[in-house]
């Protein structure tokens, strides 16, 4: 089962001198369990395809399945439902609600979805718990490491078991510690059978992938799937387990 599908894609902004193709007539499957990564220079392209499969832009051109579901043509409502319910989203800079704690920031998105109180707070523990931030549930963001925020962004994307996670350069703020604290927990999402596609311009996070794409100026020019990918294990509890 392809979890996204994407079809002759094209987004253009501006018109005749001023016309950039971000997107060029792109083609991909993305089959259920597939840590993809995509790479390119910048400007090539890459966040606003990520964009386009995850609803936060809509395309020039072209068609967006999302589990078989025609996503480019919904409407508003529909298309934020969806987004709520099946997309998890990590950015570079984390995006996190400031005056939220952590705990709060994991809870927003159940909530958002129709979740009970009761249910978000479970959930938020759970989650935290998973990525071995239960002992900073109650900070606020700014009281957090990078690397301890982006794993706070990674629980908040699972909150309502998404059937994607899209990351937009999810280790372009952090360290190398930092980095290998979230490479980490991608690796687990990867042995959970968790579909991930991910921008990246760090050769070490694409390596831990399934499958890198290469983007040049709003195409693919190249569609590479790397061996060793072993299948998801269907584990979950204790996989996240890495102290501080
Ligand atoms: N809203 C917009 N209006 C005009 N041009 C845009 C807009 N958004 C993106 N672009 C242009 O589209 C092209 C692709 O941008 P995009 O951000 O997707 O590239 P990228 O590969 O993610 O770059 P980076 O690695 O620097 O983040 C760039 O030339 C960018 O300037």
């Amino acid at each position: 089962m392809n979890v996204l599908q994407v079809r002759d894609l094209v987004k253009r902004h501006g018109r005749k001198e001023s016309l950039v193709r971000a997107v060029d007539g792109v083609d991909l499957d993305v089959p259920a369990g597939q840590m993809l990564a995509v790479m390119g220079p910048s400007g090539c392209g890459k966040s606003t395809l990520l964009h386009l499969m995850g609803g936060l832009e809509r395309p020039t051109g072209g068609q967006v399945w999302l589990a078989g579901e025609r996503i480019d043509t919904v409407g508003e409502r529909a298309l934020a439902r969806l987004r709520r319910r099946s997309v998890g989203f990590v950015f570079q800079s984390f995006h996190l609600v400031e005056e939220l704690t952590a705990a709060e920031n994991v809870e927003l998105p159940v909530l958002l979805a129709g979740g009970s109180p009761r249910a978000a707070r479970r959930r938020a523990q759970y989650l935290l718990d998973q990525v071995g931030l239960d002992h900073r549930a109650r900070h606020l963001p700014w009281k957090l490491s990078g690397g301890e925020r982006q794993r706070v962004a990674v629980a908040r994307a699972l909150a309502n078991e998404p059937l994607v996670v899209l990351a937009d350069e999810p280790t372009g703020n952090l360290d190398t510690a930092a980095t290998n604290e979230v490479l980490r927990l991608f690796a687990e999402l990867r042995a959970m059978g968790q579909t991930l596609v991910l921008v990246t311009h760090d050769g070490r996070v694409a390596a831990t992938a399934d499958r890198l794409i290469s983007m040049r100026d709003g195409a693919f020019v190249e569609d590479t799937w790397l061996a060793g990918h072993t299948g998801h294990t269907g584990r979950f509890d204790g996989l996240f387990a890495m102290g501080d």
